[in-house]
C-alpha cells in the first residue's frame, strides 16, 4: 500500500491552477500514472489516454484527480480500522499473559480472532426440566461438607428459594471449591444440571449467575483448557467496546439488500450476544441470517479472488504459441481415429490459451476411457512444432511408463521422447538430462523425478500435469520454474463435483470431455457376496474363453501393509489353479519398474490373459482387449477408486463387465457406495455421492497443498450459498473487472488483507 501514500504525496504537488501543467501535462502527471498502475489500472489507463491527447482536457484531468481522492480517502479509512482490528489480545484488559499465550496457539491472535470466533452452542439459561436444566435464585441458609463411604468429600449448599428449598452440590470439595466462597444469609443465583441427590432437588456443579440472568442465553466457545468460557465472553464483550466503531462492512451494500442481511456490526452481534430464543434455534442450526452472511462472505471472496486470478488481470504472461494450419494437417496424420466433438472443442480452448500471450493454466476434466490423453498429445506436439520442449508428469511410475509407450506409438519414432523415474539407471538418466539440457529430447515423461532441482530444460515450453491433484502446488511450481512461463495443461482422471471444482480450480480454465468415443457401451457392474465368488469365476472364464482379457484387484492401501499384499499373492494361487489353461500373472507395487513394465506390455500384447494385481494400474492404464474387472473387498474401496477400476474396461467397442465383490464385513457407507456403482457409470455423480460421504477434507485421498481452509462454511453443506457467492461475483467483476468503483474498493481491500497470500494473488492493489 505504499503506493497509495506515494499518489497521496503526488496528489498535493498538482495544482490545476497552474499554466506550466496545463501547458506539460505529461510532465507533471507521468509519475502519478505509475503510481496509479499498481493500485487501479483502470483509473493509470484512463489518465494515460487524456495524457496521450495532442490538447488534453482540463476538465477531465480535474475529474481524474477526484477520482484518485475518493480512491485514497476510502482506502485510508479501511486501512485504519483493519489495522485496530489486528491489535494483539494482550492489548484487551483481563487478558493476562497466560491467556494470551494459550488463545494464540489456538489462532486467536487479534482484536479480529476474537470476534470472529463464533460460539458453537446457544443455551437459553433458565430452568428447563425436559432438558435437565434448573435456574435458581435463594438465599443461602447452611453449607456443609460430607464424607462418602468411600473417602469423599462433597461440598452441599442448602438455599431458600420462593418454592422451597434447593440443594446445591459439588463433589470433589476441595479448597478452591466452590468459587466463589459462600456466605449464609447471601442471595445467590445458579444454573446447573438438576438432579434429585439422595431424594432433594439438587443442581449439579452450578455455575453462579447473575438473578437477572435468568432468561439470558448462553453462550458455548472452544476454548483451549486453561481459558474459562465465562471469562472468554468477557474478552469478547471488550474486544467489542475497543473495535466498535471501527468494524467496517465487509459486503457490497447491493448484496447485503438482496439477501437481506444483517450489516456485519448487527451480525456479530447477534452472534456473539443473541436475545431472543428463536436466535438460538436458528444459530445452533447453523441457518441464522447472521451467521448465514458470514458463510457467504468467506465463499465471496474465495470467488472473488479466484475470478481475478483467472481474468487476465491477474494472467502471468508466457508463450504466445504459432498454431499453424500447416502444423494441424501434418498432426492430423499420427491421429488414429475421428477425435469426438467434445475432443475438438477443447482441443479448440487449449490452442486459443496457447495462441493468447498470456500462460495458459487449464484444467482437462472428462470422465474414465473420455479420450483425455489424445487430446493432450496433440497441443503438446504443437509446442513441439514450435520449437519449445514439452514435460508430462505423472503421479505413479506405471502412468508414466504408460504414457510413454503411448506417446512413443503417436508419434511414430518421429520425435525424441525421454522417460524420467525414480527407477530410470543411474547412467541413462544422466544421459538423458544432458539431452535434455541440449534440447535434443522434444518430450520428457515421468514421475516427480523430473521435477527435481538437477533437470535442466533448453526451452521447456509446455507442461502437462496428469492427477494434478496429487502434485502439490510447490512441485508445480518448481516445474513451471524450469521454463519461461510454460503453458500447463492439467489433467485429472477423477471427476469432481462441481462445487469443490469451483472451489479448488475456481481459478482455473476448466475444458470437459463430456462425450466418450463412439462405440463404447457402459460397463456392466454387478456387485456379489464373497460366498458367490464362483459365480464370478465362471462369468469371467466365459470372457475368457472369448480371447478378452481380465483383471482381478485386491485392496492395497498401504503397499507395506504385508497382510494386503499376502491377499493378492494368496489369492494369485487359487486364481491360477482356477484358470490353469490361460497365463495368470501377478503385479504389485513392489516389483521392480521392469518388472513390472514387462507385464503391463504382455498383457496388452495378450501374452498374459489375466492380472491379478494390487491398486497399481488404477489410474490411466489403457489396455482395450481387457473386458472384466474384478474387484475383490470392494467395500474397502474409496467409490472414485472403484471407478477409476472400472474405468480400466470397456475400453473399445467390446461389452466389458465389473464385478463387484464384498465380504460380510461391509458397512453401510461401504454398501451406499456399491449400490452407486451399480447404478450409474457417470463419474461426475458418483463424485457428488462420494463427496457427501466422504465429505471434502478427504475427497481427495490425500490433503492438497493449497487448499482453502474455511472458517465459517462447509462446503457440501453450503452448495446453494456457494453457487450465490460464485454468480455474485462474476457479476460484480463483469461491470468492474479492477474493482475500481468507490463502493468496491473495500471488496479490492479485503481480498488485499485476508486473500492475498492464501489465494496467491498477485496484482492485488
Ligand atoms: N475419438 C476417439 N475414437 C476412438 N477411440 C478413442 C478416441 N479417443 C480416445 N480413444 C481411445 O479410447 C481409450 C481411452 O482414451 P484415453 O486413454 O485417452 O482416456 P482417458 O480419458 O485418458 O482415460 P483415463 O482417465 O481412464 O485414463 C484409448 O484406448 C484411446 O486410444
Amino acid at each position: 500500500m505504499q503506493s497509495l501514500s506515494n499518489i497521496k504525496k503526488i496528489l498535493k504537488t498538482l495544482d490545476l491552477s497552474n499554466q506550466d501543467l496545463i501547458n506539460n501535462p505529461k510532465k507533471y502527471f507521468t509519475h502519478l500514472v505509475e503510481e496509479l498502475k499498481k493500485v487501479s489500472p483502470l483509473l493509470a489507463g484512463r489518465l494515460n489516454d487524456i495524457l496521450n491527447n495532442e490538447n488534453p482536457d482540463i476538465l477531465s484531468l480535474e475529474k481524474i484527480i477526484q477520482e484518485v481522492n475518493i480512491l485514497v480517502s476510502s482506502n485510508k479509512s479501511i486501512r485504519d480500522s483493519f489495522q485496530k482490528l489486528t491489535i494483539s489480545i494482550e492489548n484487551i484488559d483481563g487478558v493476562g499473559p497466560k491467556t494470551a499465550s494459550s488463545l494464540k496457539k489456538n489462532g486467536i491472535e487479534t482484536l479480529q480472532d476474537v470476534i470472529l470466533h463464533f460460539p458453537y452452542k446457544y443455551e437459553l439459561v433458565d430452568t428447563d426440566l425436559k432438558s435437565e436444566k434448573l435456574f435458581i435464585t435463594g438465599v443461602l441458609s447452611s453449607k456443609s461438607v460430607i464424607k462418602t463411604k468411600y473417602g469423599k468429600r462433597i461440598f452441599q449448599a442448602v438455599f431458600k428459594c420462593d418454592d422451597g428449598y434447593y440443594y446445591g452440590i459439588w463433589f470433589n470439595f476441595s479448597r478452591k471449591y466452590p468459587d466463589p466462597v459462600l456466605s449464609i444469609g447471601k442471595e445467590y443465583s445458579l444454573y446447573g444440571k438438576y438432579t434429585n441427590f439422595n431424594g432433594k432437588p439438587s443442581v449439579i456443579h452450578p455455575a453462579f449467575m447473575d438473578k437477572s440472568d435468568r432468561g439470558q442465553v448462553k453462550t458455548y466457545y472452544s476454548l483451549p483448557g486453561n481459558v474459562k468460557n465465562q471469562s472468554f465472553v468477557k474478552i469478547v464483550r471488550r474486544a467489542f467496546t475497543y473495535t466498535g466503531s471501527d468494524i467496517v462492512e465487509t459486503l457490497p451494500e447491493k448484496i447485503i439488500a438482496k439477501y437481506d442481511f444483517p450489516d456485519i456490526k448487527n451480525a456479530l452481534y447477534t452472534i456473539h450476544f443473541p436475545e431472543k430464543a428463536k436466535d438460538i434455534t436458528l444459530l445452533n442450526e447453523n441457518r441464522h441470517p447472521a451467521f448465514i452472511r458470514f458463510v457467504y462472505e468467506e465463499l465471496f471472496y474465495l470467488q472473488l479472488g479466484l475470478l481475478i486470478k483467472k481474468s487476465n488481470y491477474n494472467k502471468v504472461y508466457g508463450i504466445k504459441y504459432d498454431v499453424k494450419q500447416e502444423y494441424l494437417d501434418d498432426i492430423k496424420k499420427y491421429i488414429p481415429f475421428k477425435l469426438t466433438t467434445a475432443q475438438r472443442r477443447v482441443l479448440a480452448d487449449i490452442f486459443n490459451d496457447m495462441k493468447s500471450e498470456h500462460q495458459m493454466n487449464r484444467l482437462l476434466q472428462g470422465d474414465v476411457g473420455s479420450g483425455k490423453t489424445i487430446v493432450a498429445f496433440i497441443a503438446a506436439l504443437v509446442a513441439v512444432k514450435n520449437g519449445y520442449q514439452v514435460a508430462i508428469i505423472a503421479p505413479t511410475e506405471v502412468l508414466a511408463e504408460q504414457h510413454f509407450i503411448n506417446l512413443v506409438h503417436f508419434l511414430k519414432n518421429d520425435y525424441a521422447v525421454s522417460l524420467l523415474t525414480g527407477s530410470t539407471p543411474k547412467n541413462e538418466k544422466q544421459n538423458d538430462m544432458v539431452n535434455i539440457k541440449d534440447g535434443n529430447v522434444d518430450f520428457v515423461v515421468g514421475t516427480h523425478a523430473v521435477i527435481r532441482d538437477d533437470v535442466e530444460f533448453k526451452n521447456l515450453g509446455f507442461a502437462i500435469i496428469d492427477e494434478q491433484h496429487r502434485f502439490g502446488v510447490l512441485q508445480r511450481k518448481n516445474l513451471v520454474d524450469k521454463g519461461y512461463n510454460p503453458d500447463i495443461l492439467l489433467m485429472t482422471a477423477t471427476p469432481i463435483p462441481r462445487t469443490l471444482a469451483l472451489t479448488f480450480y475456481g481459478d482455473l480454465n476448466v475444458s470437459i470431455i463430456d462425450e466418450m468415443p463412439p462405440g463404447r457401451s457402459p460397463v456392466k457392474t454387478k456387485s456379489f457376496s464373497a460366498n458367490n465368488f464362483d459365480k464370478v469365476l465362471e462369468l469371467t472364464e466365459k470372457e475368457l474363453e472369448k480371447g478378452n482379457r481380465a483383471y482381478f484387484i485386491y485392496p492395497l492401501i498401504d503397499e507395506s501393509e504385508k497382510i494386503d499384499l499376502k491377499d493378492a499373492t494368496k489369492n494369485f494361487e487359487y486364481i491360477s489353479l482356477r484358470f490353469s489353461g490361460y497365463n495368470v500373472a501377478l503385479l504389485h507395487g513392489r516389483m521392480k519398474a521392469s518388472e513390472k513394465n514387462s507385464l503391463m506390455t504382455a498383457f496388452k500384447n495378450g501374452n498374459i490373459d489375466v492380472l491379478v494385481s494390487t491398486t497399481v494400474v488404477e489410474v490411466g492404464v489403457d489396455i482395450p482387449d481387457a473386458t472384466v474387472m474384478v474387484i475383490e473387498n470392494a467395500e474397502r474401496f474409496g467409490l472414485s477408486q472403484l471407478h477409476q477400476l472400472r474405468g480400466r474396461v470397456g475400453r473399445s467397442n467390446k461389452e466389458s463387465y465389473c464385478y463387484l465383490v464384498y465380504s460380510d464385513k461391509i458397512s453401510d457407507d461401504g454398501k451406499t457406495r456399491l449400490n452407486s456403482m451399480v447404478s450409474t457409470n457417470d463419474g461426475f455423480k458418483l463424485s457428488e455421492v462420494d463427496l457427501e460421504i466422504r465429505g471434502p477434507g478427504d475427497f481427495f485421498g490425500t490433503r492438497q497443498s493449497g487448499l482453502p481452509e474455511f472458517r465459517f462454511s462447509n462446503i457440501v453443506r453450503d452448495v446453494p450459498i456457494l453457487n450465490k457467492a460464485r454468480n455474485d461475483a462474476d457479476n460484480i467483476l463483469k461491470h468492474d473487472p479492477f474493482l475500481e468503483k468507490p463502493e468496491h474498493i473495500i471488496l479490492k481491500e479485503i481480498l488485499h488483507f485476508r486473500w492475498k497470500q492464501a489465494l496467491d494473488l498477485t496484482n492485488i492493489g
